[in-house]
Protein backbone atom coordinates (compact mmCIF):
# COMPACT_ATOMS: atom_id res chain seq x y z
CA UNK A 1 0.00 0.00 0.00
CA UNK A 2 1.58 3.30 -0.96
CA UNK A 3 2.77 5.91 1.89
CA UNK A 4 0.26 8.62 2.76
CA UNK A 5 2.16 12.26 2.94
CA UNK A 6 0.99 12.11 6.98
CA UNK A 7 3.06 8.62 6.91
CA UNK A 8 5.63 10.36 5.63
CA UNK A 9 6.01 13.02 7.87
CA UNK A 10 5.68 10.48 10.83
CA UNK A 11 8.28 8.40 9.45
CA UNK A 12 10.49 11.23 8.91
CA UNK A 13 10.17 12.29 12.87
CA UNK A 14 10.79 8.79 13.95
CA UNK A 15 14.30 9.22 11.94
CA UNK A 16 15.01 12.16 12.66
CA UNK A 17 14.34 13.84 15.49
CA UNK A 18 14.34 13.20 19.41
CA UNK A 19 13.03 10.95 21.06
CA UNK A 20 10.91 12.35 23.99
CA UNK A 21 11.77 15.84 22.82
CA UNK A 22 9.26 17.73 21.80
CA UNK A 23 10.81 20.75 20.47
CA UNK A 24 13.02 18.30 18.07
CA UNK A 25 9.83 16.98 17.17
CA UNK A 26 8.44 20.66 16.13
CA UNK A 27 11.37 21.77 14.27
CA UNK A 28 11.82 18.32 12.05
CA UNK A 29 8.21 18.42 10.62
CA UNK A 30 8.31 22.22 10.00
CA UNK A 31 11.53 20.95 8.27
CA UNK A 32 9.83 18.12 6.56
CA UNK A 33 7.22 20.43 5.78
CA UNK A 34 8.94 23.44 4.31
CA UNK A 35 11.22 21.77 2.36
CA UNK A 36 9.68 18.60 1.03
CA UNK A 37 5.77 17.98 1.53
CA UNK A 38 3.16 21.17 2.57
CA UNK A 39 1.10 20.11 5.61
CA UNK A 40 -1.89 21.70 7.18
CA UNK A 41 -0.05 21.86 10.91
CA UNK A 42 -0.32 25.48 11.94
CA UNK A 43 3.31 26.07 11.03
CA UNK A 44 6.46 27.87 12.56
CA UNK A 45 5.31 31.45 12.28
CA UNK A 46 1.93 31.19 13.48
CA UNK A 47 3.78 28.80 16.37
CA UNK A 48 4.96 32.15 17.83
CA UNK A 49 1.99 33.58 17.97
CA UNK A 50 -0.22 30.37 19.63
CA UNK A 51 3.13 30.22 21.83
CA UNK A 52 2.95 33.77 23.20
CA UNK A 53 -0.41 33.57 23.90
CA UNK A 54 -0.18 30.14 25.98
CA UNK A 55 2.61 31.51 27.84
CA UNK A 56 0.26 34.78 28.81
CA UNK A 57 -2.54 32.47 29.51
CA UNK A 58 -1.23 29.19 31.32
CA UNK A 59 -4.07 27.26 30.75
CA UNK A 60 -4.81 24.10 32.70
CA UNK A 61 -7.61 22.58 30.92
CA UNK A 62 -7.46 23.26 26.79
CA UNK A 63 -9.52 21.70 24.00
CA UNK A 64 -8.20 21.77 20.44
CA UNK A 65 -10.25 21.20 17.42
CA UNK A 66 -8.44 19.20 14.47
CA UNK A 67 -5.52 17.21 15.68
CA UNK A 68 -4.22 16.49 12.36
CA UNK A 69 -0.21 14.71 12.53
CA UNK A 70 -0.59 16.35 16.41
CA UNK A 71 1.92 18.83 15.67
CA UNK A 72 0.09 21.59 17.27
CA UNK A 73 -0.83 19.27 20.42
CA UNK A 74 3.33 18.44 20.39
CA UNK A 75 3.67 22.02 20.34
CA UNK A 76 0.95 23.50 23.00
CA UNK A 77 1.67 20.41 25.38
CA UNK A 78 5.87 21.56 25.78
CA UNK A 79 4.58 24.46 27.64
CA UNK A 80 1.96 23.03 29.53
CA UNK A 81 2.83 22.50 33.38
CA UNK A 82 2.59 18.99 34.71
CA UNK A 83 -1.07 18.75 35.56
CA UNK A 84 -2.67 20.64 32.74
CA UNK A 85 -4.50 18.51 30.01
CA UNK A 86 -5.02 19.08 26.12
CA UNK A 87 -7.98 17.35 24.70
CA UNK A 88 -7.95 17.42 20.82
CA UNK A 89 -10.54 16.22 18.43
CA UNK A 90 -10.08 14.79 15.28
CA UNK A 91 -12.56 13.81 12.48
CA UNK A 92 -10.33 11.64 10.54
CA UNK A 93 -9.00 7.84 12.21
CA UNK A 94 -6.20 7.52 9.91
CA UNK A 95 -4.63 10.74 11.19
CA UNK A 96 -5.72 9.90 14.58
CA UNK A 97 -3.19 7.11 14.55
CA UNK A 98 -0.18 9.38 13.00
CA UNK A 99 -1.21 11.96 16.10
CA UNK A 100 -1.05 9.45 18.33
CA UNK A 101 2.03 7.85 17.65
CA UNK A 102 3.54 11.34 16.96
CA UNK A 103 2.81 12.58 20.82
CA UNK A 104 3.85 9.41 22.33
CA UNK A 105 7.24 10.24 20.73
CA UNK A 106 7.39 13.15 21.64
CA UNK A 107 6.92 12.40 25.21
CA UNK A 108 3.49 14.61 25.85
CA UNK A 109 1.06 11.76 26.00
CA UNK A 110 0.42 12.38 29.68
CA UNK A 111 -0.99 15.62 28.95
CA UNK A 112 -2.56 14.84 25.85
CA UNK A 113 -5.65 13.16 24.99
CA UNK A 114 -6.92 12.52 21.25
CA UNK A 115 -10.95 12.35 20.60
CA UNK A 116 -12.11 10.96 17.68
CA UNK A 117 -15.01 11.85 16.09
CA UNK A 118 -16.57 14.67 15.07
CA UNK A 119 -16.63 17.67 17.37
CA UNK A 120 -20.69 18.11 16.95
CA UNK A 121 -20.87 14.58 18.95
CA UNK A 122 -17.93 15.29 20.85
CA UNK A 123 -18.77 18.85 22.42
CA UNK A 124 -21.60 17.74 24.12
CA UNK A 125 -19.93 14.93 26.21
CA UNK A 126 -16.87 16.94 27.16
CA UNK A 127 -18.71 17.71 30.73
CA UNK A 128 -19.84 14.56 31.76
CA UNK A 129 -17.57 11.82 29.51
CA UNK A 130 -14.96 13.35 29.52
CA UNK A 131 -14.69 14.96 33.10
CA UNK A 132 -14.22 19.01 31.74
CA UNK A 133 -15.82 21.65 34.28
CA UNK A 134 -14.96 24.87 32.09
CA UNK A 135 -12.04 25.22 29.59
CA UNK A 136 -9.34 27.72 29.69
CA UNK A 137 -8.29 27.91 26.42
CA UNK A 138 -9.48 26.68 23.04
CA UNK A 139 -7.22 26.32 19.36
CA UNK A 140 -9.73 26.11 16.76
CA UNK A 141 -7.91 24.58 13.42
CA UNK A 142 -10.58 22.16 11.99
CA UNK A 143 -13.13 22.26 8.97
CA UNK A 144 -13.68 26.59 9.07
CA UNK A 145 -17.13 26.35 8.77
CA UNK A 146 -17.50 24.70 12.24
CA UNK A 147 -15.70 27.59 13.90
CA UNK A 148 -18.93 29.55 14.67
CA UNK A 149 -21.23 26.64 15.07
CA UNK A 150 -18.44 24.65 17.51
CA UNK A 151 -18.21 28.33 19.84
CA UNK A 152 -21.92 27.70 20.26
CA UNK A 153 -22.11 24.84 21.45
CA UNK A 154 -19.31 25.70 23.70
CA UNK A 155 -20.98 28.41 25.03
CA UNK A 156 -24.54 26.15 25.04
CA UNK A 157 -22.57 23.71 27.32
CA UNK A 158 -21.36 26.14 29.92
CA UNK A 159 -17.69 25.09 28.55
CA UNK A 160 -16.42 28.64 28.40
CA UNK A 161 -16.18 31.08 31.58
CA UNK A 162 -14.89 34.70 32.42
CA UNK A 163 -11.62 34.81 30.47
CA UNK A 164 -11.60 31.90 28.85
CA UNK A 165 -9.41 32.45 25.44
CA UNK A 166 -10.73 30.80 21.88
CA UNK A 167 -7.79 31.22 19.34
CA UNK A 168 -9.03 30.51 15.79
CA UNK A 169 -6.40 29.33 13.09
CA UNK A 170 -6.62 30.64 9.49
CA UNK A 171 -9.22 33.48 10.00
CA UNK A 172 -7.74 34.64 6.62
CA UNK A 173 -7.05 31.74 4.64
CA UNK A 174 -8.95 29.09 3.88
CA UNK A 175 -10.87 31.97 6.11
CA UNK A 176 -13.79 31.74 8.57
CA UNK A 177 -15.69 35.05 7.84
CA UNK A 178 -18.92 33.76 9.42
CA UNK A 179 -17.27 33.36 12.44
CA UNK A 180 -15.45 36.45 12.78
CA UNK A 181 -18.40 38.32 11.75
CA UNK A 182 -20.38 36.76 14.83
CA UNK A 183 -17.11 37.07 17.37
CA UNK A 184 -16.40 40.69 16.66
CA UNK A 185 -19.94 41.75 16.97
CA UNK A 186 -20.29 39.55 20.09
CA UNK A 187 -20.22 42.31 23.08
CA UNK A 188 -18.93 38.98 25.16
CA UNK A 189 -15.84 38.86 23.53
CA UNK A 190 -12.85 40.56 23.22
CA UNK A 191 -11.04 40.39 19.96
CA UNK A 192 -7.36 40.74 18.58
CA UNK A 193 -6.56 39.49 15.40
CA UNK A 194 -2.46 38.52 14.47
CA UNK A 195 -1.15 38.89 11.09
CA UNK A 196 0.34 36.12 9.77
CA UNK A 197 0.89 33.69 6.61
CA UNK A 198 -0.20 30.40 5.58
CA UNK A 199 2.21 27.82 6.89
CA UNK A 200 5.16 27.53 4.91
CA UNK A 201 3.91 29.97 2.20
CA UNK A 202 4.01 33.26 1.33
CA UNK A 203 0.21 33.59 1.37
CA UNK A 204 -1.77 36.25 3.81
CA UNK A 205 -3.36 34.22 6.60
CA UNK A 206 -4.60 35.36 10.08
CA UNK A 207 -4.88 34.28 13.91
CA UNK A 208 -7.73 35.33 16.04
CA UNK A 209 -7.79 36.04 19.81
CA UNK A 210 -11.32 35.80 21.13
CA UNK A 211 -11.28 35.82 25.05
CA UNK A 212 -15.03 35.39 26.62
CA UNK A 213 -15.91 37.97 28.93
CA UNK A 214 -18.54 36.04 30.82
O1 LIG B 1 -8.63 22.75 6.25
C1 LIG B 1 -7.78 23.00 7.11
N1 LIG B 1 -7.84 22.45 8.31
C2 LIG B 1 -8.98 21.63 8.67
C3 LIG B 1 -8.89 20.12 8.42
C4 LIG B 1 -10.18 19.65 8.98
C5 LIG B 1 -10.44 18.23 9.26
C6 LIG B 1 -11.26 18.09 10.47
C7 LIG B 1 -12.63 18.19 10.59
C8 LIG B 1 -13.10 17.93 11.91
C9 LIG B 1 -14.41 17.87 12.40
N2 LIG B 1 -14.67 17.58 13.71
C10 LIG B 1 -13.66 17.33 14.55
C11 LIG B 1 -12.34 17.37 14.14
C12 LIG B 1 -12.07 17.67 12.81
S1 LIG B 1 -10.56 17.76 11.98
C13 LIG B 1 -6.63 23.90 6.80
C14 LIG B 1 -6.40 24.25 5.46
C15 LIG B 1 -5.32 25.09 5.14
C16 LIG B 1 -5.05 25.47 3.73
C17 LIG B 1 -5.35 24.60 2.69
C18 LIG B 1 -5.11 24.96 1.38
C19 LIG B 1 -4.53 26.20 1.10
F1 LIG B 1 -4.28 26.53 -0.17
C20 LIG B 1 -4.23 27.07 2.12
C21 LIG B 1 -4.49 26.71 3.43
C22 LIG B 1 -4.48 25.57 6.14
C23 LIG B 1 -4.73 25.24 7.46
O2 LIG B 1 -3.94 25.70 8.47
C24 LIG B 1 -5.80 24.42 7.80
O3 LIG B 1 -6.03 24.15 9.13
MG1 LIG C 1 -4.87 25.52 10.32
Amino acid sequence: MAQSKEERILNFVLQNAIKGDPQSVVDTIDKYCSQKEWAMNVGDEKGLILDKILEETKPSALLELGTYCGYSAVRIARLLKPSACLLTIEFNPDFAAIAKQMIEFAGVQDKVKILEGPSETIIPQLKKKHEVDTLDFVFLDHWKDRYLPDTILLLEHGLLRKGSVILADNVVCPGAPDFIKYIRNNNSFECTNYPSHVEYMKVKDAMEKAVFLG
